[in-house]
């Protein structure tokens, strides 16, 4: 008789994923050499590629001095380009229309100096209510700096009571029957907390019907789901690099504006030296010459030697593909699901992630009645050597990661739940 932990290596050997490209960190003692790491929604694991990589750009650097900008292998004034078709092709983007940048949160107040402008009675924001609080703050500060009440001006969308996640249909609801006040709509894509996927197309279709221009905060969709940006008449969105994506801690963010924006001059936008055409940029003249392309929306040279990671990053995606890996994800999220529902069934844990798979990526949030989820997710940790993540005061976050997760990963889970939490027969 296979034992439940047999058949999740049968399903490893089946269909292995791609964990021979990661560094995936050692378990320091217990039953197994390596942690089961189910926080690639936080921070990604390290390709091994990265480290030659950057070591390659660190040496350029070394041998040449300032003529790496023009011979190193990889030169660095054109440096960000090498990211542009690989980061176009992840998000189903046009090339002009991605460009990486920045940080994440940056990048969204760079965007909305572009596209939130409040004009008479249309002033209002609408986000999630479970927003990740950075974007909460940068909208209010937004509307702050517009000289508008953040109170009156952010509309937080809260799912009906007693449910967890938000309906495509009362968002929609709510853009038709209110959006002439509606001046920017900004929301996750894959919500943080619930791993929720929101239809992106049918609420874009919907904000802008309305008239609002409508933005999406990608960080947890990037690298996880597939996307199409541009078919999809998305008007911006951003994303950061070191979840799904797996560029490092603070990785640069990639920014999608949609081509009928770009070129637009009476569109506002902040600029530096490198928002001018790259042919005019040493020609030191006081007035720039934007180019046709997202790329107006850079500001500073970039910082190469953290695009190295980005690049080498995007390299897999490029590789693997965003179809072969939602594959793997749906399996793989499918299996971790059907354990969950087992230890879950008798314990006080709800999984509060959609169950439909098409409405969430690889994430699964499970609640915790009347207990600490940081506690619950310490023990985890140190008993079990399960890496998740806890959000306070209640919901711990498991991300099965298409690239490098395993069956026995998600085994390790259940099975660290079963021995952690109590059930109401235990
Ligand atoms: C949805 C979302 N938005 C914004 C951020 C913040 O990003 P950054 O620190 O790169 O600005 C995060 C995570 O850190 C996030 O999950
Ligand atoms: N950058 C970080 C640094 C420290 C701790 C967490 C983060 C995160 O990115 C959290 C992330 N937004 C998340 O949804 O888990």
């Amino acid at each position: 008789m296979r034992t439940p932990e047999h058949q999740a290596h049968d399903r490893d050997a089946a269909d292995p994923g791609h964990r021979h490209l990661f560094h995936v960190p050692p378990a320091d003692g217990g039953r197994y050499p390596e942690v089961a790491y189910l926080a690639g929604n936080s921070l990604g694991l390290q390709p091994r590629a990265t480290r030659g990589e950057l070591l390659a750009d660190l040496d350029a650097w070394a041998r040449l001095g300032v003529e790496g900008h023009l011979d190193a292998a990889r030169p660095w004034l054109p440096y960000h380009e090498l990211l542009t078709g690989p980061a176009a092709r992840l998000v189903g983007a046009r090339p002009a229309e991605v460009v990486v940048m920045n940080s994440l949160t940056v990048d969204l107040h760079l965007l909305m100096v572009s596209f939130y402008r409040p004009a008479g009675r249309r002033t209002r924001i609408v986000i999630e209510d479970t927003a990740f609080p950075s974007d909460s703050y940068a909208v209010r500060s937004q509307a702050r700096f517009h000289g508008l009440d953040p109170d009156a001006t952010v509309v937080r969308l809260t799912p009906r009571p007693g449910e967890d996640t938000l309906r495509t249909a009362d968002v929609c609801d709510f853009l038709a029957a209110e959006g002439d006040t509606v001046a920017l709509v900004l929301l996750g894509g894959v919500n943080y907390l619930t791993g929720e996927l929101l239809d992106i197309p049918a609420i874009t279709a919907a904000g802008r019907a309305a008239g609002a221009v409508v933005g999406w905060d990608l960080a947890h969709a990037a690298g996880n789901v597939p996307l199409a940006l541009h078919d999809w008449d998305v008007d911006f969105a951003a994303w950061c690099s070191y979840k799904y994506l797996n560029a490092g801690p603070g990785a640069l963010a990639g920014v999608f504006v949609h081509e009928r924006h770009l070129g637009d001059p009476h569109l506002p936008r902040f600029e530096g030296w490198w928002s001018t055409e790259a042919a005019t940029r040493f020609e030191m003249t006081p007035v720039s010459r934007p180019p046709a392309t997202v790329e107006a929306w850079q500001i500073s040279n970039p910082p190469i030697l953290a695009m190295g990671p980005v690049r080498t990053s995007l390299e897999i995606f490029d590789a693997v593909g965003m179809p072969v890996l939602r594959e793997r994800s749906l399996r793989l999220t499918g299996w971790l699901e059907h354990l969950l529902d087992e230890v879950t069934a008798d314990r006080p844990l709800t999984v509060v992630t959609p169950r439909d798979p098409a409405r969430r990526g690889c994430q699964l949030s499970v609640r915790i009645a009347g207990a600490s989820a940081a506690e619950l997710a310490k023990r985890l940790r140190y008993e079990h050597g399960v890496i998740a993540d806890a959000r306070e005061p209640d919901v711990v976050r498991f991300a099965p990661v298409p690239l490098y997760s395993t069956y026995h990963d998600c085994w390790r889970v259940a099975d660290a739940l079963a021995a952690t939490v109590e059930g109401a027969t235990s």
